[in-house]
Order: C-alpha cells, then structure tokens, then sequence
C-alpha cells in the first residue's frame, strides 16, 4: 500500500472525520508520523509496521493541550486553515487578479460524516459512490486519502462514520436542548454572544430538521448566524449565495476574525487555489455568487455526494424574486440547488440538502414567489420576526429635493446640529434627533413651506403630467456650475486643524463635467465591489473637546450621536450635497460607484471608525453595513419602493437607540421608475411599488410603522408607534370631498358618455366602462381635460388647483369609484375611469357627505396660509396659445424691470464710499482718470 505524505494536521483532520477520538489520533501520530493509512492501522490494531521511520521523518504540529468545549470546534479549529484577513485585502481590486500560491498548507476538512441515525458502516453504504467519485476526481490530497482508505473500510466493518448532525433520537426534546447548549457554546467561542435569539434558534431547530426555511428578519437582527451555526456545529461546509463580491468578501473577513474558515469564489477571488480548497471541503463557510454556484455544480455535487455540505443559504434571498425590488436573474436560477442536490439526485444522501433562505424585506408576494423559485419544498418553514422597529422614528417632509436652493431649507439643522457641538460646551441647541416640535412644525405633517409657492404653481403648470415610463427618477433642476471643480471627500482630516480642506490621498478633484447624471443600479456580483470589513467600527469616547480648546477636537466625539446617510437618486447630486455640507463646515463625504475604488474604501474605513459625520450615497452605500450607531438616514427623493426603504432606512439605530428615518419628498412631482431591465409584467409590478411608496409618503393619518409593517403582511397595533410625525402630530381635520367627487365623477361620466356615442357605448364585464386598450386610451380624456372641464364648466372651480384634484382622485382610487384605463398601473391616475361603484356613489349621492382625510399634497396650498383655489390662477390657461404669449411677454417685461432695478441699485452703491464696492469702483475711476 503507498504511503501519502501528508502534514499532520490534515491526517488529524481525517481521523477526526472517520470518527477517531481526538486524543487516540494525536497518539497515533506520534506513534507512526503524519501517514493516515498507518495511523488508522495504528489505532485499529495498536500497531503498524513502518511506525519508527515515519515518526522520525516528521514533527506532530497539533497541540494536544488545546481545550475546546465541543468535539466538532476541535476539529475544525484543528483542521482548518484559517483565512488570514491579509488572504482577502487584494481581491478588492478586481481585474488585478494575481495568481498566488497559498503559502499555507492546504490542510483538510473533509467532512464525510453522517448523522447519528445512520448506523450503518461506513464501507457498506456509499461505498460505490465513493469509488466512482474518486475514480472521478483529480487526485486531490482527500481525494487520495479516500483511495487509500478503501482497503481499510473493507478489512475495519466495524468501524462508523462520525455522526452529526444529532437531531433524530427517540427523545427530541433533550436532543434540541443539547444542540441549543452546543450552539450557544459555539457562539460564545466564537463571537462572544451568551444567547441565541429566538428566531435563530428557530432557525437551527429547523435546519436539524433537515427542513427548507424562509427567515424573514429584520435588517441588523443577527440572521447570519442562522446559517453559521450549522457550520460550526455539523462540522460541514455551508454553502452561502450572496448577490456582492463585497457582501461576501465582508463576512468572510468577519468570519477570519472570528476564528472561522470562511472564503468567497468568483471572479473577486485572487487567489485560484481556493476554490479547488473550498470544493475539497477545507473551507467551513463558502460564500458564492449565484453565477457561481451555476459554474460549480460538479464540484459541489461531489462535495454532497462525501456529505460534505450543511446547508445551502440563500442570503439577501428577495433577489430571487421578480416582484422584489432588488431582481437578479441569475437567483432565479438557483433552482439548481434543490434540483442537483436533493436524496433524489445524489445516492449517499439520506433527505434533500436543506435551503435556508433569508431577507429583511420580502412581501407576501415575493415570500411565495421565492419558494416556488427555488423549488422549495411545500413544508417550508417560515421564521418570520416582527418588521417593527421600535427605536425608528419615521417621517415624511416636503422638499424640492435635487435642487441646490432646497438643501438650505432642508438641512440648516443637521449642519447646526453637528457644528454647534464642536463650538458650544453646553447642551445641543438644535439636536435634530431630539427635538420633535422641529420635526413636527405647526402642521400634522412636517410641510416646509418657504419654498411652496412657486412649486405649487409651478404643478400646475407641467407636474402632474405623467412623465414617461422610463423616465430618470426626478429631474435635476440644479443650476450646477459649468466647470467648478470641487472635492469630494471630508471638509476635516482626522489630523488636519477645522478649517482646513481635507483631501483624499489619491487627490480626487471631480469636476461636474466629468460626473453624468447617472444611477446606481447594481445588477452584477461585480458591481459595488468595494469591501469595508477590515474597519472596524470604534466606539466614541465619553470626553467632549471643543475647538475652542487649544487642543484639536476628537473627531470621535464629535459624532456621540452617530453619522447620517443621506440617499440621493443621482451620482451627480452625492457630489453636489456632500459639497454643501462640506462647505458648511460638517465632516462629509461622497459616495458612489463610479468614484475611485481606493477613495471609496477610505470613506468606509472613516465611517466606521465615526470619522464621518455625512455620507451623502446613492443606493450603491449599503447591503451588509453593519454599523451600530448611524442615527439618521435621510432619503432625499423618493425610493422606487417600500422594501426598498424599508432596507435602507434599516440600516439607523442597529444598536436599538432611537433614530430618525426621514424621507424627503417633493410632493409636487409624481415619482418615476429609474431605467432598468425588466420585462412588461415586472415594469406592472414596479409601478405597483412605486405607487405604494408614493402613498406612504403622501398619507396623513396613518402611523408611519404601521404602513410599513402593514406592507410586509404584519399586523400591527392599532395605536401605532407614537413616535412618527403622524402619531405624533395626528391626522388632519377631515373634509367633507362630496361636491367635488361628485362633480369629479359626473364629469368623467359625460365625458365618457360622449366618447361611448362616439366610439364605443358599451360597459365592459368587470364593471368598467370602456375597459379601454391602449388603442382607445388615446380617444378618452386624460386627468388634466377632466379637471379642465370642470373649470370650463364650474365657476365655483375656475381656479381650483389641478394638485389638489390630483388627491381628490387617488381618494377616489382607494375608493373604487375610478380606477385607471386599459388595465394600466400608474403612480398617479392618468386616464380616469369610472366604475361601477363610482356609478353607483353619483345615483345615491343626493346631498350626501364624503369625508376623507385630505393627502399631503391636498395640503400644501393651505399650509400656505392660501385657499387651494387661488394657487392655479396662473396656471389656468397656460394651454392657450394667445394666453401663454401674453403671460412670456408680462415676464419679459418684469425679468427687464428686475434688471434695471438691479443695476441701478448697483450704481447707488458703487457711489456709495462706505461699501467695498463703492470704493473699488472708486479707485478704479480715479485710475482711469
Ligand atoms: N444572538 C446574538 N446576540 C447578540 N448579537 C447578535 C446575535 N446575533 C447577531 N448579533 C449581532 O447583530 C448584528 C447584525 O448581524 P447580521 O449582520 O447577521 O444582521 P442581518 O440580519 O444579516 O442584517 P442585514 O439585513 O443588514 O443583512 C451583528 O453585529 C451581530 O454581531
Ligand atoms: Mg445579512
């Protein structure tokens, strides 16, 4: 028989494996050296022949005194090789792959182990298999070891496979309470956590069950470690899809830290020994993209088929889903799984290997959707958790947004917030966190209203009309600079005195031309790439420094309640509002794909060592942040979706301490779909979100949380959580809608009536009249000529504002009486429709009342202190040619009087002595002269 020479740790590792006591394996070694055959005999007999020369040609490295609470830890801490944070730092810069052989030995953590209830030998069952999977593979150092073994198996029938996991005895109960004492044990090692939470021991319970599960948990709530507990506990390799080379790149560096073996695969992967490692088994946890697993199918397949993998975990799992907000089309064929690796597929299996699928955000919809995706099995488990949560104070505000003049308006606070407490010892005066008669303003909900009337105006000009389908989300209206140049980073360097400008290293100073209006859309395991978990995140001392103190301010203190994260749509508006806080004096930085991969690496080292106080981000700052004390994120525009939000407004208040998730949202536009691939039934369904999210922030009576967790299928208390703006400032007086929506409707029906003589004249069988096709949408009037009409024919409204109509018809919307032509789904209502209970409403509708609760936007012209009627006066009309060239010409005339004005005033003051002006223009004169 030949001898493999092979180090000793890995020949421990296989004894480990084959069931050997860890103590009798170290014996052996010492015995006969690092040979696994001789070591085996050695154990099984008490002797081998060839034991002195073997034991003289090598050293036993593992240390027998090692102490580990349970048998499976001292395997895989012997066993494994650790992956060293340094294995990871170069795969961040992809495209520079650099083929490195490890210098480490590849030690080995074949797990060929099979649960406790299997009694049978080892050689009898699987043995075919496992002859055909080596005469399959390359001879890797398993591979060889199982070759050998063979014989051996024959000649020991006595000798068992290790059993684990330990989940089906006779008594359950005590087995579960067993495995829940090994976990923690685990856990404790591991991260330090004395308890599991509950849904996570649901989770392992579960996965001891050998059962798929959904585990739908809050973002921040710990739902990693459902699926690294298996690893540590079965001793198996748990196989972990995850969208981002990042995400994983991250959680393998947290992994390393915690003494676990972790790598990633794919093309972030520098080093290309580590994945023939992972498919040998070395690795406890393997992180792969779904593009990846799609690659790796027969290598994974022969790992099952040794019983080598755990689990399969589908993180950030929503990706599945068509109907989620976040779809990647590789996930959805991650069906492969449950079809490759299923008892039915591979022989040696006893069940299915189980699926573990996990999000934060996921509807009742997409829930569905993801188990029929992945042919999950039909007793799924859900593990679901509550979406509420508590220390998140919501609120919804009015605001420009995308426009340079609003920041001021917006953020004077925040700037406030965070300056003051660098020069004023005392108490905060504006703490933005704390102080809710801010938030709350006089009105219920928190409209600003400096900058409301020319907006509203404005709307009635060309806001309400739909933009196109695939229009940018909001457009920018900035006067941006034509060719300032600006940096892009922090205003103070950690070293660097207050008022100095801090500049990147790499000197990055991005000009507006350089920057195109773009979005983030992440569609590729490769975008975003940019790693961060080797910064970990410092805790801010306790003692506050002033600048006004000799000494330079901790930057650390300076932060005691934590940064803000600012979501912008647009790259371009990252750069444009991180100047402005940077130019107000608050510590800021700008985030985004197409910055520099270093530049964007330090901004996340100084966020999480709080040396930041603004990260001004697109959406492309976020999956897998696992920063404790942001205590505001702030959406500056609104979100394509409720999940969406939800996700990134999750990433506040992780440490549970109260933060504020505020949405800033210009409610004169309709939100629009950022472009994006997605086919007919998935732009529906995106429209469908994005009207969801546009009337979260539109409602005015009902408690922020409660929507939120209402939208994600939870129940919620009817209180609410009184802490939003709504709870807080409760809902507005209700007003009574009846003459309106009953001259809405009557309207609607003649129109329709005429157009029904003209062309059509029939109602249709689901109750809509004209159930109109695209074709016929053309023919019928649009909101706008209802609510020209009504005007037209209803002195009463000759100036009533088209935004306030707009509300009126989203009440009627929720209502049933109108709904949408053509089976279309629109944010607002485009094309109204009556419908049969609209028919119905009008032929009762004698006098009667209809009070509802006004929307935001119905709101804006009275917190104006004008009756909504009066705000349209200059719009109405505006379709008349004749009108329109009167109403240019009167703003010629008034732009040349504002001139004149101007520069006569300027001349006052260049006579004027006593300004700087006047006495440059002064000297200037006399030079001339
Ligand atoms: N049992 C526990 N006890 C204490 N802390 C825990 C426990 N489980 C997890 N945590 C901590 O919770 C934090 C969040 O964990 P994790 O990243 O797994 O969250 P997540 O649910 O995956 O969040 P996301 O939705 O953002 O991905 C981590 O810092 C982790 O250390
Ligand atoms: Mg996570």
């Amino acid at each position: 028989m030949g001898r493999i020479d092979v180090s000793a740790d890995l020949v421990v590792a296989e004894l480990l494996d084959m069931g050997f006591d860890f103590c009798k394996a170290l014996e052996a070694l010492e015995a006969v050296g690092p040979v696994l055959n001789d070591a085996v005999e050695f154990i099984l007999n008490g002797s081998c022949h060839n034991s002195a020369d073997r034991k003289s040609e090598h050293t036993i490295t593992c240390s027998k005194s090692q102490n580990f609470p349970m048998g499976e830890d001292a395997n895989s801490l012997c066993r494994f090789k650790q992956s060293h944070i340094t294995d990871h730092l170069a795969s961040t810069s992809r495209g520079k792959r650099h083929i490195s052989i490890s210098s480490s030995k590849p030690s080995l953590k074949t797990s060929h182990s099979k649960p406790l209830d299997e009694e049978e030998p080892a050689s009898v069952h699987g043995k075919n298999q496992l002859k055909e999977h080596v005469s399959s593979q390359i001879d890797s150092p398993s591979h060889m070891i199982l070759k050998k073994l063979d014989p051996l198996l024959q000649k020991n029938k006595k000798f068992h496979y290790q059993k684990f996991p330990q989940f089906s005895t006779t008594d359950g109960q005590n087995c579960m309470l067993h495995w829940e004492q090994k976990a923690v044990a685990a856990v404790q090692k591991h991260f330090g956590f004395s308890s599991l939470k509950d849904f996570q021991k649901e989770a392992i319970e579960s996965w001891l069950a050998q059962k798929d599960s959904i585990i739908l948990a809050a973002t921040g709530s710990g739902k990693s470690l459902c699926f690294q507990i298996p690893a540590l506990l079965s001793g198996k390799v748990v196989v972990v899809i995850s969208p981002l080379i990042s995400l994983m790149h991250d959680q393998c560096l947290k992994l390393a830290k915690h003494g676990i073996s972790a790598c990633f695969l794919g093309s972030g992967q520098p080093d290309i020994t580590v994945e023939q490692k992972a498919m040998n088994g070395v690795y406890s946890i393997v992180y792969v993209c779904p593009e990846t697993v799609l690659r790796l199918i027969e290598p994974l397949k022969r790992l099952a088929e040794n019983n080598g993998i755990a689990l399969f975990a589908i993180d950030e799992v929503h990706c599945v889903s068509k109907w989620g907000h976040d779809f990647r089309p590789d996930y959805r064929r991650l069906s492969v799984l449950r079809e490759n690796f299923s008892a039915a597929h591979i022989r040696s299996l006893r069940s299915d290997i189980p699926l573990m699928a996990l999000t934060a955000t996921a509807t009742l919809l997409v829930r569905e959707d993801i188990r029929k995706s992945l042919l999950m099995s039909n007793e799924t488990k859900l593990i679901l958790t509550s979406f509420f949560r508590p220390n998140l104070r919501f609120s919804v505000r009015h605001s420009r947004t995308s426009c340079a003049s609003s920041y001021e308006n917006d953020f004077t606070d925040l700037v406030n917030f965070y300056t003051s407490s660098r020069v004023n010892n005392k108490k905060e005066k504006n703490s933005f966190i704390n102080d809710g008669e801010h938030n709350l303003k006089s009105s219920h909900i928190s409209l600003d209203v400096s900058s409301d009337k020319d907006d509203t105006s404005e709307s009635d000009g060309d806001d309400t009309s739909e933009p196109d389908e695939e229009g940018t989300s909001e457009s920018d209206e900035a006067d941006t600079p034509e060719s300032d140049s600006y940096y892009c980073g922090h205003k103070h360097s950690r070293e660097s005195s207050a008022d100095e400008d801090y500049v990147h290293p790499w000197g990055d100073q991005l000009t507006v031309e350089y920057l195109e209006d773009e979005l983030d859309i992440p569609y590729n395991v490769n975008d975003l790439d940019v790693c961060y978990a080797e910064f970990p995140e410092k805790k801010p001392p306790k003692k506050m420094e002033f600048f006004e103190s000799t000494q330079a301010p901790d930057p650390h203190e300076l932060l005691r309640h934590g940064p803000t994260i600012i979501y912008v749509p647009t790259r371009k508006e990252t750069i444009k509002l991180a100047r402005y806080f940077c130019n107000s004096g608050v510590m800021a930085a700008a985030y985004h794909a197409k910055l520099p991969k270093p530049q964007l690496r330090r901004t996340h080292e100084d966020f999480h060592q709080n040396l930041i106080e603004v990260v001004v981000a697109t959406i492309a700052f976020g999956m897998g942040i696992d920063k404790s004390n942001v205590r505001r994120v702030v959406h500056y525009g609104w979100p394509q979706s409720l999940e969406a939000y939800y996700q990134e407004a999750g990433r506040a208040g992780r440490d549970g301490k109260l933060s504020d998730c505020i949405l800033y949202a210009n409610f004169l536009r309709i939100p629009t779909l950022l472009p994006s691939k997605k086919d007919e039934e998935q732009t529906r369904q995106a429209y469908k979100m994005l009207s969801d999210c546009f009337r979260y922030g539109m409602n005015t009576s009902i408690c922020r949380a409660k929507i939120l967790v209402n939208y994600f299928g939870e129940d919620f208390d009817d209180y609410g959580c009184s802490m939003c703006d709504i709870c807080l400032s409760g809902p507005p007086q209700k007003q009574n809608m009846a003459d309106e929506a009953s001259v809405f409707l009557r309207t609607l029906r003649a129109q329709r009536a005429y157009m029904g003589e003209t062309h059509f004249g029939c109602v249709s069988h689901s109750g809509t009249i004209f159930g109109g096709s695209s074709k016929n949408e053309l023919l019928e009037p649009n909101f706008r000529d209802v609510i020209d009409e009504i005007r037209k024919q209803n002195s009463k409204y000759v100036a009533s504002d088209l935004l306030w109509w707009r509300g009126l018809a989203r009440i009627l919307e929720d209502m049933g009486f109108i709904q949408e032509a053509g089976d279309m789904v629109r944010v607002a209502i485009k094309i109204p429709q009556i419908t049969k209970l609209g028919i119905e409403f009008l032929s009762s509708h004698v006098e009667s009342s209809l009070y509802a609760f006004p929307y935001a936007d119905m709101l804006l012209p009275s917190v104006n202190d004008k009756p909504y009627s009066s705000f349209s006066e200059w719009g109405k009309g505006w379709a008349n040619p004749e009108i329109r060239r009167q109403r240019l010409q009167g703003s010629k005339r008034r732009a040349r009087k504002s001139r004149t004005r101007k520069s006569k005033k300027l001349k006052r003051n260049c006579r004027d002595v006593s300004t700087v002006r006047g006495r440059l223009a002064k000297k200037l004169s006399n030079k001339k002269r």
